[in-house]
């Protein structure tokens, strides 16, 4: 009897790009893939091993698919799981949207079901209720989203090529949950006001290409003053991206990665935010990034 593989491939995330909380996303060349089949019992295996993310309770992929499964009337006997994960977890790069959507592509591909915006929120909304890291990992390329309590609106703009990323991912995790409990319930006027203004001119700014508007647009009033103080040495990190040429900085979704977007010296910008991590004992990495403009790919092989 032939079994049948899906091989599901997703970009990373940046949401945020400072003042667009919980609006703006872009997806980034960085990626996760997962090959699952059927099997009984689950199994899971992750390149570069990961404990936790074996354990079938934290696994992401693993709950949607069994969700899926068991909304088709189904009883979820198990899967077999390859994942290699290139994308830190709880580190700010949308690594649990990868796993959502991956898994929502898996379970309507095995269901033969087609795949609708509707479908896609029901279930995605289930396990995250971020459209800004959600889209763009399905979708690829940059997305400004809102979701109100029965839809979601959202857009594609393209992002120019030349823009590229420079990610410095720190050694610590930050749980999106924590980043967020940090947050005040509400905010003043004026700072609701600073952030209308700046997300409107980033919009326009990458339109026109005015790379010149990019950091007065990335200033944000409504969650990185909470969020800096998770963050060893943030303001530092920031201004040592401007100090080495980047046109626009900010925190990467709730963090703990930083990002900086750029139109050449990414390595002399990467290196002068890893130090400044490093002058307050922390050990950070960076990578160089373009957009992916294609998002989530699947594939189904017959075995
Ligand atoms: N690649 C993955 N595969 C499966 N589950 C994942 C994956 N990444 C994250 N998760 C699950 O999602 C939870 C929330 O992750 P979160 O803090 O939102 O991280 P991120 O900011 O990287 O998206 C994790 O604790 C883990 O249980
Ligand atoms: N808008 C959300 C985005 C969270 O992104 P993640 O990649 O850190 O999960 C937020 O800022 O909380």
């Amino acid at each position: 009897m032939t079994k049948k593989i899906v091989k599901v491939k997703v970009p990373a995330t940046t949401a945020n790009l400072g003042a667009g909380f919980d609006t703006f996303g872009l997806a980034l060349t960085l990626y996760n893939e997962f090959e699952v089949e059927e099997a009984d019992g689950v199994f899971i295996e992750s390149y570069p091993e990961n404990k936790f993310l074996k354990n079938p309770e934290n696994n992401l992929f693993i709950k949607v698919v069994k969700y899926l499964c068991e909304a088709e009337g189904k009883k979820f006997h198990g899967a077999k799981l390859k994942q290699t994960v290139n994308i830190p977890v709880a580190r700010g790069l949308g690594s649990s949207a990868t796993a959502i959507v991956a898994g929502i592509l898996t379970g309507f591909a095995v269901h033969k079901k087609p795949l609708t915006d509707e479908e896609f929120f029901k279930v995605a909304y289930l396990f995250e209720p971020h459209p800004d890291n959600l889209l763009p990992a399905w979708k690829g390329g940059f997305i400004t989203a809102l979701k109100t309590e029965d839809k979601t609106y959202y857009s594609k703009i393209d992002f120019p090529q030349e823009l590229k990323a420079v990610v410095v991912i720190p050694d610590f995790e930050l749980s999106t949950e924590l980043a967020r409990s940090v947050l005040p319930k509400e905010i003043p006027l004026k700072d609701a006001v600073f952030n209308i203004q700046r997300a409107s001119l980033f919009i326009r700014a990458l339109q026109e290409k005015r790379f010149d508007l990019l950091k007065v647009a990335m200033e944000d009033r409504l969650h990185q003053p909470y969020r800096k103080s998770l963050i060893p040495n943030f303001d530092k990190v920031i201004q040592y991206a401007y100090d080495s040429g980047a046109v626009g900085a900010s925190l990467s979704g709730a963090g703990s990665t930083m990002l900086a977007l750029a139109l050449d010296d990414f390595d002399k910008i990467g290196q002068a935010m890893v130090s400044a991590f490093s002058e307050a004992g922390i050990n950070a990495k960076y990578l160089v990034l373009d957009v992916d403009t294609e998002g989530a790919k699947v594939e189904i092989v017959e075995k």
